[in-house]
């Protein structure tokens, strides 16, 4: 299912956090959001996932109206994960993965055979099968990032919408989540601050700063060393992969040695 964003802002306390942001995802594509800190990355996500109402602008889920969509119907086409993946309960982590399935379910209606077998898959699919019965608040902050991504899959989803997924993995579950991500066939919109791994994993990549899209498009038309100098203030060289060519930064970091 495609998403667009059309015209979105965000204005809080007379500040503008997120101006006009136009914004395509096709259908089973992944799209990176990037951008400096404080850029609005997160507040554009956050309207997506309709923890926010944006000032104006429309988000279009397939050919509806996401604001006229009811919850339900919006909670069911659209997963999240948050940067910070915070947990209240010490539930434990199938438990949490579990309520991926809220839902699609009728109040304290149990969980079938298909759905506890979904569930199952998607904790091996996260490498976390063996951490079923520990309580989330017990997990190591990658661990716990690996169960909610977890939840986000049992939900169902078409579309899913990451914030910075990867800001706790190791190197191993980074490729692994990104690789998932790419196989999965959803309509993807992820955060990364890693400008690498997004040129690795995207099909495009839009970069926020200080609440604007100042370039998107395929990541060798967007990732150059002019936007990273301008937009990020950082002098990197641009080099192919060996493997797929695709761009990949090396950044100098001074030194006196
Ligand atoms: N509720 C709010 N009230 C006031 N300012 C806010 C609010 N939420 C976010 N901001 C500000 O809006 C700006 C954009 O924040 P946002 O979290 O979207 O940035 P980001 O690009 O996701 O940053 P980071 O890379 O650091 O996660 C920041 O300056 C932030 O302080």
């Amino acid at each position: 299912m495609e998403l667009k964003l059309d015209g979105l802002c965000v204005v809080t306390d007379g500040r503008s956090l997120v101006r006009d942001l136009s914004l395509k995802v096709l259908t089973g594509q992944v799209v990176g959001l990037v951008g400096p800190n404080g850029s609005g990355k997160s507040t554009a996500l956050r309207c997506v996932y309709r923890a926010l109402r944006p000032s104006s602008g429309t988000i279009w889920v397939g050919d509806r109206d996401l604001a006229r969509l009811p919850l339900r119907h919006s909670a069911r086409t659209i997963a999240a994960t948050t940067q910070d993946g915070a947990v209240d309960f010490d539930f434990t982590v199938e438990e949490v993965v579990a309520l991926g399935r809220a839902p699609h379910l009728r109040g304290n209606q149990a969980l079938g055979a298909r759905e506890r077998a979904l569930c199952v898959s998607a904790m091996e699919r996260l490498d976390i099968g063996h951490l079923a019965h520990r309580g989330v608040l017990t997990l190591s902050g990658g661990e716990r990032q690996r169960v909610l991504l977890a939840r986000a899959l049992v939900q169902e989803p078409d579309i899913l919408i990451l914030d910075e997924p990867t800001n706790h993995l190791d190197v191993r579950h980074q490729v692994e989540l990104l690789a998932l991500l790419r196989a999965s066939g959803l309509t993807v919109l992820v955060v990364l601050h890693d400008l690498n791994l997004a040129a690795a994993a995207c099909d495009r990549i839009g970069v926020l700063a200080r609440g604007s899209l100042v370039a998107s498009g395929p990541p060798e038309d967007v990732l150059t060393a002019e936007l990273v100098a301008d937009v990020f203030g950082v002098t990197a060289s641009v080099v192919p992969h060996p493997l797929t060519g695709g761009p990949q930064l090396l950044y100098s970091i001074g030194s006196s040695r």
